[in-house]
C-alpha cells in the first residue's frame, strides 16, 4: 500500500516545481520529487531509504530541520512556512520554509511525512537587502532629521542674539543721532597750567582700567570733556559715550531713561525701550549731575554698579550689563550724604576714583589759549575772519572771577565775536559793567548799593543765558540759587524779561 502511495506522489506530485519528500515515521527517505534531486544535487540511489539527516553525508543533520520534524510536528498535523536557513557545502547558503504534512495511510495502519521545501533564498536576500536599505535610510533621515533641528535651534539662538544686538545698535544709534544734534564739542581740552596737567595725568591714569569715575567741579569747568577724555582713552572707545543728564527728567522718567521698559509696562508703552544701561553694555555710561539723582533711585542704581544687574520697568526678567560708569557732579557729595540728600553706600561705590576739575579762576594761564581757541573756532564758523584780542580785554578776563568757568567765557566771547566787525575783538557793551563789578570788586570805582550790584549781576547772567531761569546752562545754575529763590530775588528787584 506504501508503495502504491508512492507510485502514486511520483506520478501526481512528479511534475511539481517545489522539492518535496515523503518520509516515514522514523524519519527516513520514501521518496522525492526529481526537483528535490535537482534542487539538492543528490541521486535517487543515496536518498531512497536513508535518514533525512544523513542525506548529503550528514549535511542534512539541520538543527531546525529536527525541531520540525521531533518537536513541533508530533504537536501538530500540519505546519506550515517554517524558516530554516542553511549552509550546504556543494549548493551554498538556502533559506528554505519547511511545510510539513502528516498523512495517515489508515489501510496499512501506517504514517507519513510530507514534506515540501520552498526555496526563499533569493526572495529572503532580496527582503534583507530592501530591509537593510530602509533601515539604512532611516536612520540616515533621522540623523539628517537631528541635524537639521540642531541647526533650527542654532539659528533661532543666532537670531535671537542678532534680533538683541540689533535691539541695541538701534538704541545706540538713536542715541547717537540724538548726540550729534546736540553738537558735542569733541575738541581736546585746551590749557597747559599744572591744575589742568594733573587731571589729564590722573586721566591717563585711570582710562585704560574699567573703575568708575566722579568728576566733580563747579559748573562749566570741563567735567564732561574729562568724562569723554576717560572714555575716548580706554578699551571701550570704539563704543559710544552714552551720556544722562539726571537733573534733566522727573524721577519716573529718569528711571524708564536708566532701565528701559517692556511693551505695556505702563500706558502710552506701545513698544519694548530700551535704557541707557543696556545701550551702554560693553561701553561707557556717563551719568551727568548725579548729585540730582532722586533717592528712590540711588538704590536701584547702587545695585547695576555693584552687581551689573537690573530689570526693565515691567520686565521680571534680571538683565545683566557690563557698562563703565563715569559720574559727574558740581555738588558737594559729602555734604548731601550728611544732609540725607544721597546715599552714603552710593557715594563710596561712585568715589572709587575722584577727578576734580578746577574752576577757570585758579588755572589763569589757561585763560589766553582758551580765548585763543574759542575766538578762532567761533569767528571761523560764523564765516568771519578771527579778530584781534585787545591786551586791555585780555586783562580784564584774567581778573575776572570766571563763577560760570569755561562755559561763561565761551559764552561771552560768542557774543564778543557776533558784534565784532572790525579786526579788534569788542566787548559786548552791556558786559563791562556788570563784568567789573563782579570778578573785581575791590577795583569798583563808583559806589553802589549792594541790591544794585544783585540787581545788575542778575539781569547780566539772566541777559547771558538768554533769560533761561532753570535746567542745564541756566542762571539759577551760575547763580548756584534754586529756581524759588531766583525767582523772588527777580520780584523783589523788579527784573522783569524784556
Ligand atoms: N579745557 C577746556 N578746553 C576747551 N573747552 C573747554 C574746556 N573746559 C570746558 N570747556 C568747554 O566749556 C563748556 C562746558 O564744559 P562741560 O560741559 O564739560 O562742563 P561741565 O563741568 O560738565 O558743566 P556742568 O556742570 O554745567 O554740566 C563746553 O563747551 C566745553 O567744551
Amino acid at each position: 500500500m506504501q508503495k502504491a502511495f508512492i507510485n502514486v506522489f511520483n506520478n501526481v506530485l512528479g511534475s511539481v516545481r517545489e522539492p518535496l519528500l515523503v518520509l516515514d515515521n522514523s524519519h527516513k527517505v520514501v521518496g522525492a520529487n526529481p526537483s528535490f534531486y535537482k534542487n539538492f544535487c543528490v541521486t535517487q540511489e543515496n536518498t531512497e531509504g536513508a535518514l533525512i539527516y544523513d542525506l548529503g553525508n550528514g549535511q542534512w543533520n539541520i538543527p531546525r530541520l529536527r525541531e520540525l520534524l521531533e518537536e513541533v510536528l508530533p504537536q501538530n498535523c500540519v505546519f506550515n512556512d517554517f524558516e530554516v536557513e542553511h549552509s550546504f557545502e556543494n549548493i551554498g547558503l538556502k533559506i528554505m520554509h519547511l511545510n510539513a504534512r502528516k498523512i495517515n495511510l489508515k489501510s496499512i495502519d501506517a504514517q507519513l511525512i510530507l514534506l515540501a521545501i520552498e526555496d526563499v533564498t533569493e526572495r529572503e536576500h532580496y527582503k534583507r537587502n530592501l530591509e537593510e536599505i530602509v533601515e539604512a535610510r532611516t536612520s540616515e533621515l533621522a540623523l539628517a532629521r537631528q541635524a537639521a533641528e540642531k541647526e533650527k535651534e542654532t539659528a533661532e539662538t543666532a537670531l535671537l542674539e542678532i534680533q538683541k544686538l540689533k535691539k541695541q545698535l538701534e538704541g545706540e544709534k538713536a542715541y547717537l543721532t540724538e548726540e550729534i544734534k546736540l553738537e558735542h564739542n569733541h575738541e581736546n581740552i585746551i590749557g597747559k597750567s599744572d591744575a589742568l596737567k594733573y587731571v589729564l595725568y590722573k586721566v591717563e591714569q585711570i582710562a585704560a582700567t574699567h573703575t568708575t569715575v566722579l568728576v566733580l567741579g563747579e559748573t562749566g569747568t570741563g567735567k564732561e570733556l574729562v568724562a569723554r577724555a576717560v572714555h575716548h582713552s580706554s578699551p571701550r572707545r570704539k563704543r559710544a559715550l552714552v551720556k544722562i543728564n539726571c537733573a534733566a527728567l522727573p524721577a519716573n522718567l529718569i528711571e524708564n531713561e536708566l532701565f528701559g521698559h517692556e511693551k505695556g509696562a505702563f500706558t502710552g508703552s506701545s513698544a519694548r525701550q530700551l535704557g541707557r544701561f543696556e545701550i551702554a553694555n560693553g561701553a561707557t555710561l556717563f551719568l551727568d549731575e548725579i548729585g540730582e539723582l532722586p533717592l528712590e533711585l540711588q538704590g536701584k542704581l547702587l545695585r547695576v554698579i555693584q552687581d551689573g544687574e537690573f530689570e526693565r520697568l515691567g520686565s521680571p526678567h534680571t538683565i545683566k550689563v557690563d557698562a563703565r560708569i563715569i559720574a559727574a557732579t558740581n555738588r558737594n557729595l559729602e555734604q548731601e550724604v550728611k544732609k540725607g540728600n544721597f546715599r552714603e553706600d552710593l557715594w563710596y561705590r561712585l568715589n572709587v576714583f575722584p577727578i576734580t576739575m578746577p574752576p577757570l579762576r585758579d588755572r589763569i594761564e589757561d585763560i589766553p589759549l582758551l580765548v585763543a581757541f574759542y575766538v578762532k573756532k567761533i569767528a571761523r564758523r560764523l564765516g568771519k575772519d578771527t579778530p584781534i584780542v585787545p591786551k586791555l580785554m585780555m586783562d580784564t578776563f584774567l581778573n575776572y572771577d570766571w563763577p560760570g568757568n569755561v562755559r561763561e567765557l565761551e559764552n561771552i566771547l560768542e557774543r564778543a565775536v557776533i558784534i565784532s566787525s572790525g579786526p579788534k575783538l569788542r566787548m559786548v557793551d552791556d558786559f563791562n559793567k556788570p563784568l567789573a563789578s563782579l570778578g573785581n570788586t575791590h577795583k569798583i570805582k563808583e559806589s553802589k548799593t549792594l541790591e544794585q550790584v544783585e540787581h545788575d549781576h542778575i539781569v547780566q547772567v539772566l541777559e547771558q543765558t538768554n533769560w533761561k531761569v532753570s535746567g542745564k546752562n541756566s542762571a539759577t545754575q551760575i547763580l548756584g540759587l534754586n529756581r524759588s529763590t531766583l525767582r523772588a530775588r527777580m520780584r523783589k528787584l523788579d527784573i522783569i524779561k524784556p
